[in-house]
């Protein structure tokens, strides 16, 4: 980084698009996260994807969205200054240090759906909604971040690819090949999260495109034309044989019935009748039972036992030890790492290599 404006403290991670490092903002103090983009396409000396993750964050200033502090150009890169984050969601879900009670999962779901309502309300979708794109702000608060993937929605000529947002959190119209989508893609990746953090581990994580839908209609059921009107008409449509919906209960043994109700409602086939972020804070599931925990509790929990952001190159997912996997046998490569205990869920028999 070669801004006088910051000093370089220590590299945090590196991402598909680039290098991230904590840095101190010598005028202030202020200890911030210094993302280095990579030049892509470049037009006028600045990359296209820096612009557009510029552009958006900028519009979008609310407490459960990153804070872009400052954008420079340093050589060849374009460096976007964010608040700095203490940990990111994932890491909270993979620690066996810490038992996320339901207050805890309420208090979570409610600040990422604010987060989500406030780029729709912008007309930005996140299209890369995922554990680790959710940081835990030094003020307790969650932040979507990383908005790397995300476009304005609803521009006239949009070109909207359907190779978009992480394959265990891809809405199904986008896994049939959709070209044209909308905010529902990032209610479809909420739902997996929540489910997420319920279970403490992926709920469907799928190895391939089509093992993706396989178990998702295994979760849901496979959906039809009537459930789903204009399915089959999609591009990349494929007919699958026809399986039932899997008894939600069986598997999230302790969840409440209006947390079951709520996740069904964002796990809906047809992306119309999905819900939106609006109406789901609205749902009684946030109004019944314990009131969701507030940033000054969940700063205090998921900070207690530090659980540092860790770059997913450093993971080391295949050996630790975990109480769902047999001595010695790694878990499947893609499965994230050790599932923690969850009150929420029947403990998830892992499949094994
Ligand atoms: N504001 C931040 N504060 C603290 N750490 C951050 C911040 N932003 C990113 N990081 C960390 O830096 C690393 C790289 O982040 P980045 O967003 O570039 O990529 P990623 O989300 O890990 O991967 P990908 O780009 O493939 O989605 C990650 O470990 C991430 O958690």
């Amino acid at each position: 980084m070669s801004s006088k404006k910051y000093k370089n403290i220590k590299k945090l991670g590196e991402g598909a698009g680039g290098v991230v490092t904590q840095a101190e903002d010598v005028g202030t103090g202020r200890i911030v996260a210094v993302k280095k983009v990579r030049m892509g396409k470049a037009k006028d000396g600045i990359s296209m994807e820096a612009l557009r993750e510029i552009k958006l964050l900028q519009e979008i200033k609310h407490p459960n969205v990153i804070e872009l502090v400052d954008a420079f150009s340093s050589n060849t890169n374009v460096n976007l200054v964010f608040e700095y984050c203490l940990t990111d969601l994932d890491a909270v879900i993979r620690s066996r240090e810490i038992f996320i009670t339901e207050a805890e999962v309420k208090g979570c779901l409610q600040m990422i759906l604010r987060g989500v309502e406030a780029c729709h309300k912008h007309w930005t979708l996140h299209r890369d909604l995922k554990p680790n794109n959710i940081l835990l702000g030094t003020d307790g608060n969650l932040k979507l971040a990383d908005f790397g993937l995300a476009r304005i929605h609803g521009s006239p000529n949009p070109r909207l690819t359907h190779i978009v947002v992480t394959r265990w959190y891809r809405a199904p119209e986008l896994l049939f090949g959709a070209r044209q989508y909308g905010t529902a893609i990032d209610m479809w990746a909420v739902g997996c999260v929540f489910a997420e953090l319920m279970l403490r581990v992926p709920y469907l994580p799928g190895d391939s495109e089509i093992d993706q839908l396989v178990k998702i209609f295994h979760a849901r059921g496979t959906p039809d034309d009537d459930i789903w009107p204009g399915m089959s008409s999609l591009p990349g449509y494929v007919k699958f044989s026809h399986v039932p919906a899997q008894d939600h209960r069986a598997l999230f043994t302790a969840a409440s019935e209006q947390a079951l109700d709520l996740l069904n409602k964002f796990l809906v086939f047809d992306p119309l009748k999905r819900i939106s972020a609006a109406d789901a804070l609205k749902h009684p599931y946030f109004t019944t039972g314990p009131p969701p925990s507030s940033a000054a509790d969940l700063l205090k929990k998921f900070t207690k036992n530090e659980t540092p952001i860790v770059n997913p190159d450093q993971k080391d997912r295949s050996n630790n030890a975990s109480p769902f996997r047999a001595p010695g046998t790694a878990c499947r490569k893609d499965d994230g790492s050790t599932p923690p205990s969850s009150q929420f869920a029947t403990k998830r028999k892992l499949e094994f290599t």
